[in-house]
């Protein structure tokens, strides 16, 4: 998918979470880093359709995030930080099925669409259980799953191995490189980001950096001062 900055801005009243940004994203995987505050959030956020910007465009695939808002977010899948936050339903089944059943799809379609992206992301053993019994992992999963079985074209990550240990992490980090998806990943976790064809540093909201991820790392080594 293409999206596209053309001058998009994102303030709070005198605050600038994101300055006047312009860039076009077509890559498969795109990795954001930056120190707490400097602005990744707000850039997700915008591609997602979750803020609209205070001045300037986003478009995906053409598509104006503000005035071709449904449409737009309709190519999105957002996980947050906390994806636990956004299965709302008292089964990961039944939050997986909510989707397609909100578009009207046959109950038995939409039993073979939930168990497809199940089996997809290996979980299919925790379809009958509540999200307050899954680890961190699985409920980064579930939320993978759930988003997925929209068919967005893009998946965008908000610190998606926080708080994981290793082997979550290996598990959500697999999951992410064999997604078919175009998928934007904001992360602490360097590791994570270090296989990407493109990497954005972002600080004091502003992309100060553009390009391969192990020169964006060392960029963001340097910002860090370690
Ligand atoms: N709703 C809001 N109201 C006011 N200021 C905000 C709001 N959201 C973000 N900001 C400010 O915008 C700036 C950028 O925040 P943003 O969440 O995009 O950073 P981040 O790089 O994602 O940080 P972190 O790594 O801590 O998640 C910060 O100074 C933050 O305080």
């Amino acid at each position: 998918m293409h999206i596209r900055f053309d001058q998009a801005e994102l303030r709070f009243g005198d605050r600038v979470a994101l300055s006047p940004l312009s860039l076009s994203l077509v890559e498969t995987r795109i990795g954001v880093i930056g120190l707490n505050g400097s602005g990744k959030t707000s850039f997700a956020r915008l591609i997602g359709g979750l803020a609209k910007p205070s001045s300037g465009t986003v478009t995906l695939d053409g598509l104006d995030t503000v005035a071709d808002e449904k449409a737009a977010r309709a190519k999105t899948g957002f996980i947050f930080q906390n994806p636990g936050h956004q299965i709302i339903l008292p089964v990961i089944r039944e939050d997986i099925a909510l989707g397609p059943k909100s578009r009207g799809m046959a109950a038995h379609e939409v039993d073979r669409l939930v168990d497809e992206v199940l089996a997809r992301f290996g979980i299919s053993d925790l379809a009958a259980r509540r999200p307050h019994e899954l680890s961190g992992g699985e409920l980064q999963l579930a939320a993978l799953a759930a988003v997925c079985v929209n068919r967005p074209d893009v998946v965008i990550f908000d610190e998606p191995t926080n708080q994981l240990d290793l082997r979550n992490r290996a598990r959500v980090k697999s999951a992410i490189e064999g997604l078919g998806e175009q998928a934007v990943v904001i992360s602490h976790d360097l590791d994570l980001v270090a296989d990407f064809s493109r990497v954005l540093v972002f600080h004091e909201g502003a992309l100060v950096f553009d390009g391969e991820a192990i020169e964006a790392i060392a960029r963001y080594r340097e910002i860090a001062g370690c």
